[in-house]
């Protein structure tokens, strides 16, 4: 069994091919339940998206503490897969941030789950890519909401520097609730410090969402010529910023669309949907990006940034590069720190035209693959793995997952592997 939703409908790179051989199970729960002010959480259907659930929080002065910034992302996909935000160097990834599940079994009974109830089950599920059982509520945790975001942008020009600065402002914990580095080429690049606040100096405030404005990553590019600055960038502008530009994939899609002609008269036309985009797209498009794109985001130890910025750019060379921190805790699960204590890592994403002479999708990506498994770290799996079974086991921990597909009633009869749903042979 896998779930009904349509493979063109999902923020991933390809069609889940395997939708066409199981048995497709609708569940179609979209909404908000309720948000619970006192205990500061909000339970919400696995359909919720991002851009919903901002609209919704923030007039009321919450937030969730890590939001992942494409609007079309939902709360089912983030935590059976993974969800990542610069947020995530203080409270961890998406599902870090859920407090409770309920899930559907392959028996048809009902679970919830939390850190104290049925607690195995709590644990296993994230990357296990509704192969336990269907999620159809999540109990998430809410913060309070400002404002404004005042963002320090700081440009660097060695890759020293970058390494440096982009760590030890990591370090520093809650005094940079967000931290996020884009990276221009192999020793430029801008990082920045985020911090909520209710008051903002008017002559710094931009609202950087209007559909007039420069892409975010262009606008940051400037900083690298002007120096430091500060700003302030009304919330929920923040959080989808790269929304716009869908990251910086938009400039292959539509390459004037950051002309000010284009911006004032037809931007309001734009960003088009991630979906609409898979929905219509052709056989020609497909092999075209499999063999000329790279899509891929490499969660590694802090501790081997240098390095591996050092492994992407001999094997892809492109720019910009995503820096996004995370904690990565101690806790049970497909991926945890190789040490008995939590870890500081880092998810590289690299999203764009590999410029190396000997990029090949499939060796190239092995390669990178490879390397991060060496290092303790993790692929996520919304983008193309070549990695076999044996590899696949070895860079995600199944030991839990296997208990539990062992435990839970007709789970193996009912639901594949995750291997079996991520894998390049079962999608297109
Ligand atoms: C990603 C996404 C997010 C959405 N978020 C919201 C939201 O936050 N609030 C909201 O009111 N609507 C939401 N919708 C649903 C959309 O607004 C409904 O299609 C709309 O409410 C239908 O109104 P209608 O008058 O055409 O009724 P109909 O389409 O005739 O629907 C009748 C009833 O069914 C419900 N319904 C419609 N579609 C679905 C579905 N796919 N699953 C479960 N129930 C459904 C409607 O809410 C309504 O109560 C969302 C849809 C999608 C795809
Ligand atoms: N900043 C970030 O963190 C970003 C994250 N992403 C990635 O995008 C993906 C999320 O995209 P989205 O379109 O929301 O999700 P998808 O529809 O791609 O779902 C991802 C996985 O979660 C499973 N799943 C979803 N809902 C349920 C449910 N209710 N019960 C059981 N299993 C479920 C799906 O199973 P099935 O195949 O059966 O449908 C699928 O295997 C994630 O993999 C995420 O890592 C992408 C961009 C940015
Ligand atoms: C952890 C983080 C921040 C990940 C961000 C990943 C995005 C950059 C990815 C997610 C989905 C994604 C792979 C997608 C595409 C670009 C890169 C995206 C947006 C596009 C739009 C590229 C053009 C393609 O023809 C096609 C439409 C299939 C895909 C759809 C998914």
């Amino acid at each position: 069994m896998c779930t009904a939703r349509p493979g063109w409908a999902t923020v991933s790179f390809r069609q889940p091919l395997y939708k066409k051989q199981m048995q497709n199970i609708k569940v179609n729960l979209i909404d908000i339940l309720d948000i619970n002010e006192a205990k500061q959480t909000i339970r919400v259907e696995p359909l919720a998206t991002m851009g919903q659930i901002t609209a919704f929080l923030n007039p009321l002065g919450w937030t969730l503490p890590v939001l992942p910034e494409l609007d079309d992302l939902t709360v089912g996909g983030l935590i059976m897969g993974v969800g990542i935000e610069t947020s995530s160097h203080n409270f961890g990834l998406f599902q870090h941030c859920c407090v409770a599940y309920e899930v559907v079994l392959a028996d048809g009974s009902v679970v919830t789950c939390s850190k104290d109830e049925n607690s195995d089950l709590f644990y296993a599920l994230p990357w296990s890519y509704g192969t336990l059982g269907f999620l159809v509520s999540a109990t998430i945790q809410i913060i309070p909401a400002k404002k404004y975001l005042k963002m320090e942008y700081i440009p660097v020009h060695s890759k020293k520097d970058m390494v440096k600065v982009f760590a030890d402002e990591t370090n520093k914990g809650e005094e940079n609730m967000f931290v996020e580095g884009l990276v221009y080429s192999e020793n430029s690049a801008v990082i920045m410090l985020g911090n909520m606040t209710d008051t903002a100096d008017p002559e710094k405030i931009n609202p950087i969402g209007y559909f007039w404005k420069p892409w975010f990553f262009k606008h940051v590019e400037e900083f690298l010529e002007s120096g430091s600055a500060v700003e302030y960038i009304p919330l929920r502008h923040y959080y989808h910023r790269h929304s716009r530009s869908i990251f910086w994939e938009i400039q292959d899609i539509i390459p004037f669309g950051n002309h000010p002609v284009f911006r004032y008269l037809c931007g309001w036309t734009v960003p088009p949907k991630i979906s609409l985009l898979k929905l219509t797209q052709g056989e020609a498009t497909k092999q075209l990006y499999e063999k000329y794109q790279i899509i891929q985001d490499m969660l590694v130890p802090m501790k081997d940034l240098g390095d591996a910025l050092k492994v992407f750019h001999d094997e892809i060379e492109m720019y910009p590069l995503w820096l996004c921190p995370f904690k990565l805790f101690n806790l049970p699960g497909m991926i945890h720190p190789q040490d008995a204590s939590d870890e500081m890592y880092v998810d590289i994403g690299a999203y764009g035209a590999p410029k190396t002479k000997q990029y090949e999708a499939k060796r190239t990506t092995r390669k990178l693959e490879a390397y991060v498994s060496r290092v303790n770290g993790f692929q996520m799996l919304y983008a193309d793995t070549y990695m076999t079974r044996e590899e696949f086991y070895d860079m995600f921990d199944h030991t839990l997952y296997n208990k539990m597909r062992d435990e839970l009633p007709f789970c193996k009869q009912a639901f594949p592997e995750v291997y079996d749903k991520i894998n390049k042979k079962v999608r297109s």
